[in-house]
This record gives C-alpha cells, structure tokens and sequence, in this order.
C-alpha cells in the first residue's frame, strides 16, 4: 500500500441476484485515493454509483475484492474497533431533509457525534455546534431551530457540518448537490471544497454532472455499466477527455465547459441491461465511432499518458 493512499479499492465487484439471473452492478473496479484529494465519480443513473458507495460504507457485501482505509480492511473489523472506526468515513446524502430527524433541534442534532464518539459534555459538544454553523456559514442561533425552519439549501449546510464534526478522514458526498437549485448548488460545492481543503480531508464526490463533478475534484472516475471507462485528473478532463462516453457527457455539461451558445448535445439510447451486458464493449451500441472490435472484445483500463487511463480501443 502506498504511503500517501488513504482508500484503496481493488478488484471490487457486486452481483445482484435479480430473477435467478446474475445483475452486475459494479465490475471489478480498482481505484484509490490520496490523502487530501478528492475523487469524482461521474456516470448516468445506474451505472453503479450508489452501490460502489455502499460497499465503501459497509451498507452492502462486496461480491469480491477489497476496501482499506489506511491499510485496513475495515469491513472485517468487530467490537469497539468497528464502532470507532466509523467516524473516520462520513456521509452527505442528496435529500437533506429526509436525514434529519424532524422532532430534533439543529444544536442537538450537530451535537450528537461528538456526545456518541467522544463522550465530552453536552455544554462543549453545543458550543462545538455554533463554531461549526459559522464555519459552513449560518448564524449561531439556528441551533434553536428545527430542520422544516431550514431551506435546502440551509439543511444541506448543516449536514457537512454535522459529518466534519467528527474530523473523518473520508467525506463521502453522494449527490450531495442534486437536489438543490443551481445557485445553491454551487455554493455548496464551494463550501465542500473550501471545507475539505481546510481541514485536510479527502473526499469522494458522486454526481452525475461531470461540470460539477469536474468543478470540485483533482481526479475523476467516470463509471459506465458497472466499470471504470476513463480516469483522469480534471485538467485532463477540461482539455484532453478521450473515451466516446466522456466526450459525450462532456458535451452536455456545456455551461461550464462549453460556450453557451453551442448547441447542447444530448446522449442518445440508454447504456444496455446490466443483466445482459454480453461480450463487447458496453457503450458500443452508443458509440458513434465503434468498429467492430468493439462489439466483440471488451476493452481494458490502460494508461494512456502518465495518470489518464482509458478503457477503449479507438
Ligand atoms: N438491491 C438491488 N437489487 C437488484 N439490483 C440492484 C439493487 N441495487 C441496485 N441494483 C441495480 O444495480 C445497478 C446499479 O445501481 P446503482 O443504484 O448503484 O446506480 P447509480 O449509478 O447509483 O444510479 P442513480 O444515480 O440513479 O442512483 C442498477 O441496474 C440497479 O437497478
């Protein structure tokens, strides 16, 4: 294991059962991530994501390979060494609302961590609360307030609040954005951003926008059908994005790397059943430079220039 890797994923793979017939929902994905930096995940609704993630937080059984946080491989831990563990990986979802318990008021709900993990008294884990409203920019005293007394926008703010409260190591933000309207979206992925830098704290930002994802992360993975087609660090992917479906989702992501007068370019077909991905390459039926290799073989990850991987054969 590298010294400066905080997570490194290898060989991961989840099947579903689905009717008696096998669903590969993530294939044999290797990746990792460097202390600090941030990894985006790019792809279209159900190429995987949700599933990759849940198998990094312990919510689903990988099918095979393995998942190290600093070298260990934390699913297998037991005890008082899993509970403890547990802070270092931390959450925000894309609904904020529906994580919040609706009864509990703002301070409580940023104190509870810290009064689980720490042990420190209710007083300090309040007064911890109101340092961290300021630090994701809200007023002190919404810690009196209750979650439906919050926009979207506001809630969103307090659900990184509350995931930094414990110093995780790995800040996973799964559509952390997608609900939010434009303009609150990107403050909060100037606030992530500002957040993860400031505290050291590597994260894994899922989305489907590539703009977006591309806006906030150093690398990024974009998945298709369960597997990595392309990676690359987000200059790569502003200049140089090489794989078809990149281009593509590129393409689309026109407001922050196309001029806005272009056309925009929508992606045509849907990716193929993950029950039956067959033999080729699973974006060739949508591929408009596909050969025929391309329905036969499938192709590889392979570096293409120093840290640019590509899994295509054109
Ligand atoms: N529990 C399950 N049982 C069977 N199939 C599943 C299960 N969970 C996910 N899948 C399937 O696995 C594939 C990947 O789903 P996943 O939710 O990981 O995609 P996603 O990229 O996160 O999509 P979205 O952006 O819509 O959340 C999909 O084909 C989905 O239908």
């Amino acid at each position: 294991m590298s010294q400066e890797n905080l997570l490194e994923i290898k060989e991961l793979t989840k099947y579903f059962k689905v009717k008696k017939e096998k669903l590969t929902a993530v294939d044999n994905i290797s990746l990792s991530i460097k202390k600090g930096q941030c990894l985006g995940i790019v792809g279209e609704s159900g190429c995987g994501k949700s599933t990759l993630v849940k198998m990094i937080v312990g919510s689903l059984k990988p099918s095979g390979g393995t998942i190290r946080l600093e070298g260990i491989e934390y699913l297998n831990l037991k005890g008082k060494e899993k509970r403890d563990f547990w802070r270092n990986i931390q959450m925000v979802f894309q609904d904020p609302i529906s994580s919040f318990p609706p009864r509990m008021k703002i301070g409580n709900y940023l104190a509870e961590p810290r009064l689980n993990y720490d042990k420190i008294k209710k007083k300090d884990a309040i007064s911890q609360a109101k340092e961290l409203l300021e630090m994701v920019g809200l007023k002190k005293d919404f810690i009196n307030r209750y979650p439906h007394e919050l926009s979207g926008g506001q809630l969103q703010r307090v659900a990184i609040a509350r995931a930094i409260s414990v110093s995780p190591k790995l800040l996973i933000c799964d559509e952390a954005t997608g609900a939010l309207d434009v303009t609150i979206q990107n403050k909060i992925v100037e606030l992530i951003d500002k957040l993860i830098h400031k505290e050291k704290i590597s994260c894994i930002f899922i989305g489907h926008d590539l703009a977006v994802v591309g806006s906030i992360s150093d690398n990024v993975a974009v998945m298709y059908l369960g597997r990595i087609v392309e990676y690359m660090n987000s200059q790569m992917l502003e200049k140089n994005p090489l794989h078809p479906y990149t281009k593509a989702l590129r393409e689309a992501a026109f407001d922050v790397y196309c001029n806005q007068e272009d056309e925009l370019k929508v992606l045509e077909g849907d990716p193929p059943s993950p029950l039956n991905i067959g033999e080729g390459c699973a974006f060739a039926k949508r591929c408009s430079f596909a050969k025929e290799q391309c329905f036969k073989e499938r192709p590889q990850l392979k570096e293409v220039e120093k840290g640019h991987f590509v899994a295509c054969f054109i």
